[in-house]
């Protein structure tokens, strides 16, 4: 044998072996998972597409791509990162499983101490996201969230919705006095009173929100969330030059520090105090405000536009303000008192539970959520439907498009893109419904909420006639591209007129029991 023929049998030898090594090892692992299919672009290097669109319509664009391609699941993939992008409700079972390696918590760990500008130390406390999805263990995030639950779900909780009930009763009764001569501008009219009602059941005496600066400074914070986290690296000197809402988030701050630097927290509601003595059990004192701030924005960021659009969709409607003066009025007893003024009772109980209200705002979350669930993948993943099984690989993010899950027919019928007030008075299609998240991740001031948001709704029909001054009601329309909330404000600025419909001197409501 030469030489040559020596070498060719020694190259075929050597390529037989690297083979046999490379289809074991195939067969040993099985057929290999696929990404979820990507999403299809019409320029051929489909990132560059999504990058435009990211800067256009920023997060919106990912909630844009769920509806726009109604895919169970795709992928968008930008340099060194995967979006898993979720559009019905196939994968989400699955999903919702997996909290430990698809973690949303994780999420909130990277972006809230960067958009409220916490100090280094404080970062490392918030959340153990070095671990895994830091759902389990001790940190400042997990231990907030399940003293939330915790309380909200117990008799303070209870007494939470009826202190916010009663405060948005008072502040009717205070405005029953005012003449509401000029045109309201409803959006602005209802933010100042959910935030008052809800701010004051949660601080208490000494409420910050009574000014009007700090409410202001807080809308400038919430409405800037997103490029605060953003640009969380940069010198604060040159974000304040970019950002109004820096300097409100520092002025919020400054107002929160002062409440509990002189123990405002003490005569706050149980959700307060307990916070802070979780707060203080984790970070410095000067730092408590900062997250505070987040848990502001928690709780009123959702619940002002949320009760604007349930509002909206009930007013626009006379046969449904006919239908729940009716049932609001089966629900109520009137009595004299000593001086001979009427008072009206409204039971609180009954109002869930015999009404369509709760069920009117519940479909308000389902046809106006603009937000989205966002999970990182901290494991490589597979998620299954049942039929199909795809891999959501390590450093990707998973987002829910909540829209799409909320306006898809083969889930909801036909009618989806419609606003049916009673649509919740039957069971939502399982998975279907995530105005208010699910699972592990479901939110828990849900119940405080809507309790607060009903009372407020509940008193307005009984009370006043709203008209829009223009004689129609034209929709406002929304955009969330620039808040991490899940029901983005209304853009347009409808004005009314609001007129009492009882003497408001001789006639007064209250809630009971
Ligand atoms: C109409 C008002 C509200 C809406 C629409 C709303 C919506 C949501 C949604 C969709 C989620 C799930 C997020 C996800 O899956 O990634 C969530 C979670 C959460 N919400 Fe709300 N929310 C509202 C009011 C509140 C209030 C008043 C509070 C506090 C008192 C609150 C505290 C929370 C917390 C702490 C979580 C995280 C739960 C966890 O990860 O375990 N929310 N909310």
């Amino acid at each position: 044998m030469d030489q040559q023929m020596l070498k060719l049998l020694l190259l075929v030898a050597y390529i037989a072996v690297v083979l046999v090594f490379f289809l074991s090892r195939r067969h040993a692992k099985g057929p290999k998972i696929p990404e979820p299919p990507r999403v299809p672009s019409s320029i051929p290097v489909p990132w560059i597409n999504s990058v435009y669109g990211l800067l256009r319509r920023r997060m919106q664009h990912f909630v844009d791509v769920g509806v726009k391609w109604r895919q169970p699941i795709s992928t968008i993939a930008l340099p060194g990162m995967n979006i898993y992008v979720v559009g019905s409700t196939k994968f989400m079972t699955s999903i919702q499983r997996q909290p430990e390696v698809l973690s949303a918590r994780f999420f909130f760990g990277q972006i809230i101490p960067g958009m409220v500008g916490v100090n280094k130390q404080s970062f490392d406390s918030f959340a153990d996201i070095k671990g895994s999805g830091s759902n389990s263990g001790d940190s400042l995030l997990l231990e907030g969230i399940r003293a939330t639950k915790r309380i909200l779900n117990s008799k303070s909780g209870s007494d939470m919705n009826f202190d916010a009930a009663n405060i948005i009763n008072c502040n009717f009764e205070h405005l029953g006095q005012e003449k509401f001569d000029q045109p309201v501008d409803l959006w602005e009219w209802i933010r100042r009173e959910t935030v008052l009602a809800i701010s004051e059941s949660t601080y208490g005496k000494n409420n910050p929100f009574w000014d009007p600066e700090i409410r202001s400074a807080f809308w400038d914070f919430a409405d800037d969330s997103i490029w605060l986290w953003l640009t969380s690296a940069l010198p604060n000197r040159l974000v304040s030059k970019m950002l109004k809402g820096l300097n409100g988030r520092e002025k919020l701050v400054k107002a929160l520090h002062e409440y509990f630097t002189r123990q405002g927290h003490e005569r706050g509601s149980p959700i307060v105090s307990t916070h802070y003595s979780i707060f203080a059990k984790y970070i410095d004192h000067n730092e408590i405000a900062r997250f505070e701030c987040a848990n502001a924005m928690g709780s009123f960021a959702n619940t002002a536009p949320a009760t604007f659009w349930t509002v909206w969709h009930i007013f626009s409607n006379p046969a449904l303000v006919a239908d729940i003066r009716a049932q609001i009025t089966a629900i109520t007893s009137t009595r004299q008192d000593e001086d001979g003024h009427v008072v009206h009772e409204i039971s609180q109980k009954r109002l869930r539970e015999e009404t369509v209200l709760f069920s009117a705002l519940e479909e308000t979350s389902r046809f106006r959520t603009s937000g989205m669930g966002v999970r990182m993948v901290l494991e490589d993943t597979t998620v299954s439907s049942g039929e199909e099984t795809f891999l959501l690989k390590k450093g990707g993010v998973v987002v829910i498009a909540n829209r799409a899950l909320h306006t898809d027919k083969s889930t909801w019928g036909d009618d989806a893109d419609t606003f049916v007030a009673s649509r919740f008075q039957q069971k939502a299609p399982p998975m279907a419904f995530r105005g208010f998240g699910q699972g592990a991740n479901a939110c828990c001031g849900k119940k405080f909420a809507l309790h607060a948001i009903s009372s407020f709704v509940a008193m307005l029909v009984m009370r006043y006639d709203i008209e829009p001054v223009d004689g129609v009601w034209v929709e406002p329309g929304q955009d969330g591209r620039d808040t991490t909330s899940q029901v983005a404000s209304p853009v347009g600025r409808p004005k009314v007129s609001m007129v009492p419909r009882e003497d408001a001197g001789k006639v007064s409501w209250k809630f009971v029991p």
